[in-house]
């Protein structure tokens, strides 16, 4: 099929290979090279359509989006032509990036503007959701693994998105790498009141967004940096629910989302969504950067927060710290006993690096929590002292502590998948190397920081378990399901990964020198080239596109 761009065409559907539209005779190739597939679609300001390039060899896709302003005054023509100019500039500025389209090209014709850009095939978040249902908290966080580095990049640049939302983010098909579309700044529903705005007004008051999504501040058309943070929260929220923000209640009297009753993630997660949800600005994290590092300290946190909940014998350095260690509002003893090794120091830097990130004070209510009246635990003296003294107490795991120093005692295999089965979830820093865990069913457990060095998990159930950073050298995860893990920066040198399921695993920065890959399955996992060339394959091995080979 062939479809007419002319705004006025009563009827765009045209036979292919058709020159003239048979409804209204315009030219069907725009330019002399883009022909119009079929409308995508349509707003109050313009239209989107699916068109290929018959100026270059194969006429691959792109997306044309068209102007059509609904006044005709000059000075609101001059307007939009300005607004169109500068979305293109945008483009043009930051389509570099993988993750953004790129701008094709950009003109003007029979008074309509006319953008052509980038055809990003595959499905938006928003369809991944409806099709396959909510993610898990593993999935939300690769996701934001994904999203924020792109968006300190684009806020490097001096853009503000304006409209991060599941349907503005279409996962790749070619490589499934999420893309950011719609770049619009002309966007519908709000006419220009002023007709000698400056271009940067004019361009604020037309780019609204999309109601729920937008925060507070850029309703009120005052977007700053952070106004994409809030939406990314949002986005958040969608994902982990599939709920859109109209299914949600707010607070009546501060306007928050009361996402809270809908999800149910760790504490520390729930916590860095709440300060990217927060409706003030001055209390929201103030760029992907924050959000970044608050959520690297996640691990060390649910590590914390177990030690809190599990009774522990008490030790001499219990007793000493009970007698010396009062801490003081950032968490450390004033530099006595527990800064002693460097474990107690990295848990007091942990702590107050944490309540650096999350804006707690020192009885450990966030600024958000403390204006709605939510307590938060607040730490005795003895548990703050029993905290200190287990991460820097030795391990009793017999086996090399790690780097970080802090393993937990090793339990036995038999006691694993006991806990598990009891519902616990967390062995984070746990020294589980060496155990017999073959054919387990582990799946959603946090294994981040753990040492799991030549443990047998061969044929365990591993579906989007958190091996962040965990050691898993020589380890046989021979047919494991691997499936939707987070191995970011886990050690995997010389595993046996031989017919593993690591579709759609998150291996960024893992190590893979040695590892064996014959047969396993890569499919859409988060890996590079780089890191597969360390590795062995053979022709059975299912490359991140689909396809089977060596490397
Ligand atoms: N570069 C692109 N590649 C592939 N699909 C795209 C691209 N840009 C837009 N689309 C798709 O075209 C359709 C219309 O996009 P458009 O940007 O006009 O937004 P819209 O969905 O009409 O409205 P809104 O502006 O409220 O998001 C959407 O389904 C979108 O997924």
């Amino acid at each position: 099929m062939s479809y007419c761009l002319n705004p006025a065409c009563p009827n765009p559907d045209n036979l292919l290979d058709t020159e003239l539209c048979q409804a209204c005779g315009s030219n069907l190739l725009l330019r002399d090279r883009y022909q119009g597939i079929r409308e995508l679609g349509r707003g109050g300001f313009g239209a989107t359509f699916l068109a290929k390039d018959e100026s270059l060899p194969g006429s691959p896709y792109c997306v044309i989006k068209q102007l059509r302003p609904a006044a005709s005054s000059p000075h609101v023509l001059q307007m939009a032509r300005d607004l169109f100019r500068r979305e293109a500039k945008t483009l043009g500025k930051i389509g570099n990036h993988p993750q953004v389209p790129r701008l094709l090209d950009y003109f003007e014709a029979n008074q309509e503007f006319y953008l052509v850009q980038e055809y990003i095939s595959g499905s938006t978040l928003q369809q991944e959701v409806k099709k396959n249902g909510p993610f898990s908290e593993v999935g939300v966080k690769q996701f934001l693994s994904e999203v924020l580095p792109m968006m300190q990049y684009i806020h490097s640049n001096q853009v503000i998105h304006r409209d991060i939302k599941p349907a503005n983010l279409i996962r790749r098909t070619q490589d499934k790498k999420l893309v950011l579309i719609d770049f619009g700044a002309v966007k519908d529903k709000v006419t220009p009141t002023r007709a000698n705005a400056s271009e940067q007004t004019a361009l604020t008051a037309y780019a609204i967004g999309t109601p729920g999504y937008a925060p507070p501040e850029q309703m009120a058309m005052r977007p700053v940096y952070a106004s994409d943070i809030y939406a990314l929260g949002v986005t958040c929220v969608y994902l982990l629910t599939g709920k859109s923000p109209k299914d949600m209640s707010y607070n009546p009297n501060t306007g928050e989302m009361m996402w809270e009753e809908h999800v149910h993630v760790s504490d520390h997660f729930s916590s860095v969504m709440q300060k990217m949800l927060e409706v003030s600005v001055r209390h929201r994290y103030q760029n992907a950067g924050e959000v970044l590092r608050a959520l690297d300290l996640e691990p060390y946190m649910e590590s914390l927060a177990q030690s809190m909940v599990t009774p522990v014998k008490p030790t001499r350095e219990d007793n000493t710290a009970g007698n010396s260690g009062n801490l003081n509002s950032n968490g450390n003893n004033g530099g006595r006993m527990m800064h002693s090794s460097p474990t107690a120091r990295m848990a007091a830097a942990i702590r107050a690096r944490q309540a650096k990130a999350t804006g707690m004070d020192s009885a450990g209510m966030t600024g958000g929590s403390a204006r709605r009246g939510v307590t938060r635990t607040t730490l005795t003296t003895m548990e703050r002292s029993r905290i200190s003294a287990r991460l820097s107490g030795p391990s009793t795991g017999g086996g090399d502590s790690n780097s970080a120093g802090n393993t937990k005692p090793k339990p036995s295999a038999e006691e694993v998948v006991l806990t598990y089965g009891k519902g616990k979830r967390d062995f984070t820093f746990h020294d589980l190397s060496t155990l017999h865990l073959a054919k387990a069913n582990l799946s959603g457990a946090n294994f981040h920081q753990a040492r799991l060095r030549k443990v047998n998990l061969q044929g365990a159930n591993l579906f989007n378990t958190d091996f962040g950073r965990a050691g898993l050298t020589q380890a046989n995860l021979k047919n494991a399901n691997l499936a939707r893990a987070y191995l970011s920066h886990a050690d995997l040198q010389n595993t046996d990964l031989r017919g593993a399921d690591l579709s759609y695993a998150y291996l960024s920065n893992a190590n893979l020198r040695g590892a064996n890959l014959c047969g396993a399955d890569l499919t859409g996992a988060k890996i590079t080239d780089a890191q597969l060339s360390q590795a062995r394959t053979n022709w059975a091995t299912i490359h991140p596109s689909g396809k089977r080979g060596i490397w």
